[in-house]
């Protein structure tokens, strides 16, 4: 188990510690041996995570949000064991989409006896992702907002941070390119998962254990255009707006569209991973990825949904 002892924010982080040792000891109760290895700072996990392999270990547990997550998936080797979630972080986006329940006791028992399925990471650059990659309005977010904002208000700092930037944001526009079509947008969301920044649906018909993405593309631009789809995304309203386009892809290419704007940031799974230009591609290789049972993604209900 690896663990980010910083994921989660104040007052909340002291009650997911408190629930972290509710599911050491469950685990220890049924008997598993786990080896538990906190991190000490950013990159840890990813050095962690390069041991996991599958001969060594039954699974290797990523304890902490959608960051250590990635950086958990980010060094997996290629025979790794498969990868659970002890969702301990902010936002917990990967553990939604999943339908993986919070309470110790529905972690374990996925953990534990959890059915597995096959899921296709994105890379931005060289840079894996699980859920979603994004320039504009949220990358800028996500590279101003200050740790200790996070720590105090959770996610709330991200709300915050959105109406700071509203009052002074500097609107680039971008150039993707999806597979080899280009269009000129504002803002771009990368999408594996269909969720994004909490139980907030972005991608209707991104799916994990598809090896493609589905590009959702922010046409307007300005203050205006970034808190109409603020707004429409948290009250179920995005896919209404006339400006918001979905595309399916495998190949996106992101750049700048104009100058003076260097080091525009790419952001995946909510920490910055990139500067533009970004290539955006489906890995060559799934990783195993452990679900709860009766998950929407586990294979046999995925399979009795098409009978
Ligand atoms: N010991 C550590 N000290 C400081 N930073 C760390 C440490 N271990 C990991 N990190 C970094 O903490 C960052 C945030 O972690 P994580 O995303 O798991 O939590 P979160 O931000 O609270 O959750 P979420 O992403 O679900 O909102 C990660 O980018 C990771 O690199």
């Amino acid at each position: 188990m690896i663990y980010n002892p910083t994921a989660g924010a104040g007052q909340l982080g002291r009650r997911k510690r408190a629930r972290l040792e509710a599911y050491l000891d469950l685990l220890e109760d049924s008997g598993c041996a786990v080896e538990f290895r906190p991190t000490a700072k950013r990159g840890d996990a990813e050095t962690f995570a390069a041991e996991a392999v599958a001969e060594k270990y039954d699974a290797v547990v990523a304890a902490g949000g959608d960051g250590t997550i990635g950086e958990v998936a980010n060094g997996l080797p290629a025979n790794s064991a498969p990868l659970g979630i002890f969702p301990l972080g902010t936002a917990n986006v990967l553990a939604m989409e999943i339908g993986l329940p919070l309470d110790p006791p529905a972690v374990m028992r996925a953990v534990l006896h959890g059915p597995q399925t096959m899921i296709w990471p994105g890379f931005v650059n060289d840079r894996l992702f699980t859920i979603m990659a994004g320039v504009g309005f949220d990358a800028h977010v996500v590279r101003d907002l200050p740790p200790q904002m996070k720590r105090w208000f959770g996610k709330a700092s991200y709300v915050i941070e959105s109406l700071h930037q509203l009052a002074a944001y500097n609107v680039p526009r971008y150039r993707v390119g999806i597979d080899g079509k280009d269009y000129d947008c504002a803002s771009a969301v990368v999408a594996k998962g269909h969720f994004y920044g909490g139980k907030f649906i972005c991608a209707p018909h991104a799916r994990l254990d598809d090896p493609s993405f589905e590009v959702c593309l922010f046409r307007m631009g300005g203050r205006i255009g970034a808190a109409r789809a603020t707004v429409a995304l948290t009250l179920g309203l995005l896919q209404k707006l006339p400006e918001i386009e979905l595309v399916r892809g495998h190949d996106v290419t992101i750049t700048l569209l104009g100058t003076g704007l260097d080091g525009e940031p790419v952001q995946a799974d909510g920490d910055i991973a990139a500067t533009l230009p970004a290539h955006v591609r489906i890995g060559s290789r799934p990783i195993p990825l452990i679900l709860p049972k009766g998950s929407t993604l586990a294979p046999d209900v995925i399979s009795r949904a098409a009978e």
